[in-house]
């Protein structure tokens, strides 16, 4: 059982062109040229029930559209997708009562008028949550992502992680089974980034949804994602676990250790300050390198790790995936 699948899913935009110059925008009042642009080309991948998968690619990689066409947004081209056994853009309300879709680019829509309640409230009409459901959901809700002084707040008048909080706790109050996340922590400081990832990871543990999320903070994806898909130019690149890429693309690990000796016979330096040294070292040789480090040397600390995943995927999206 899968609670996403995707097959062979392609999507293309019209798009208006015109030259520049006041001329060629009257002709464009009478005659508009478009340009087709090819976001998705014959994009497959599933998703298990409670399983929570990154979405990552460069700016114009296709994960927005991929994620408005598996929330019934948007009608694509061509391909299969089932999104908890329902084709997504038939968008029959028993489904989308199921499914959220948060955008940290737009995190509450409605009249910004509202109080964070009223929003609240309308969403528990509209959703149909029944009273008891709605108020345990609410409480929970409000212990996480901190809303009690929220809640007598008009929408406009809130900051933007004020936002993203309170769009999540909309999103969830009718407790769907499948998020899709699209930059939730976008434009938000440390901690209120750091609050909305361990909001996502006890909300998954608690209710066993499925999540896909998309983000370009690696922090996001290392801290929740065990699984990867990576697209380009509306292609999956690669999709696996988060560790194999990095063994795929770098072929080092790192050892960071602490001593006063001098270690740079071992490997290459890379880093090295105040009895702190990082050595790069083809990964075949890390452990024999690490057995003769701690034979010949006075080790205080020592830690083999994976080289940084802002490397790992920097280097993907420049070089590909070989
Ligand atoms: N409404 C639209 N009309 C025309 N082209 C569009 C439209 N929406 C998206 N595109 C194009 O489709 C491609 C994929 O866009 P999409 O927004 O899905 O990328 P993305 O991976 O989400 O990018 P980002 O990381 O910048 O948000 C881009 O080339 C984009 O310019």
């Amino acid at each position: 059982m899968t609670a996403v699948e995707v097959e062979n899913l392609s999507m293309s935009y019209q798009a208006p062109i015109r030259k520049g110059g006041l001329r060629a925008a009257f002709r464009s009042l009478v005659r508009r040229e478009y340009k087709t642009v090819q976001a998705l080309d014959d994009v497959s991948f599933g998703i298990a029930p409670g399983e929570v998968a990154g979405f990552i690619g460069p700016n114009g990689a296709g994960k927005t559209t991929t994620m408005k066409i598996l929330s019934g947004i948007l009608h694509p081209t061509a391909g299969r997708v089932q999104v908890l056994g329902s084709v997504p853009w038939h968008r029959r309300s028993p489904f989308l009562k199921r499914i959220a879709f948060v955008r940290g680019s737009q995190p509450v829509g409605g009249s910004q008028e509202l109080t964070v309640m009223d929003s609240l409230e309308y969403q528990r009409l509209l959703y149909d949550v029944p009273r008891p459901a709605f108020r345990s959901t609410l409480a929970e809700l409000q212990a996480l992502l901190e809303l009690e002084p929220l809640v007598e707040r008009q929408l406009r008048a809130l900051s933007l992680g004020e936002r993203m909080r309170v769009g999540l706790a909309m999103a969830l109050i009718y407790r769907p089974e499948v998020l899709f996340l699209d930059e939730p922590t976008i434009g938000l400081d440390v901690s209120a980034a750091s609050l909305i990832r361990e909001f996502v990871r006890e909300y998954v543990e608690q209710t066993g949804a499925t999540v896909l999320l998309t983000s370009h903070y690696m922090a996001d994806v290392a801290s929740l994602c065990p699984r990867l898909i990576l697209i380009d130019h509306g292609h999956v690149q690669y999709d696996g676990p988060l560790k194999e890429l990095s063994a795929r693309l770098s072929p080092y690990k790192l050892i960071r250790i602490s001593t006063r000796d001098d270690p740079s016979a071992f490997g290459e330096v890379v880093e090295k300050s105040d009895g702190q040294w990082v050595l790069r070292v083809p990964r075949d040789e890390v452990a024999g390198t690490t057995g003769r480090l701690l034979q010949a040397l006075e080790v205080v600390d020592l830690a083999v790790e994976e080289p940084p995943l802002e490397k790992v995927i920097d280097q993907a999206y420049r070089e590909g995936l070989r």
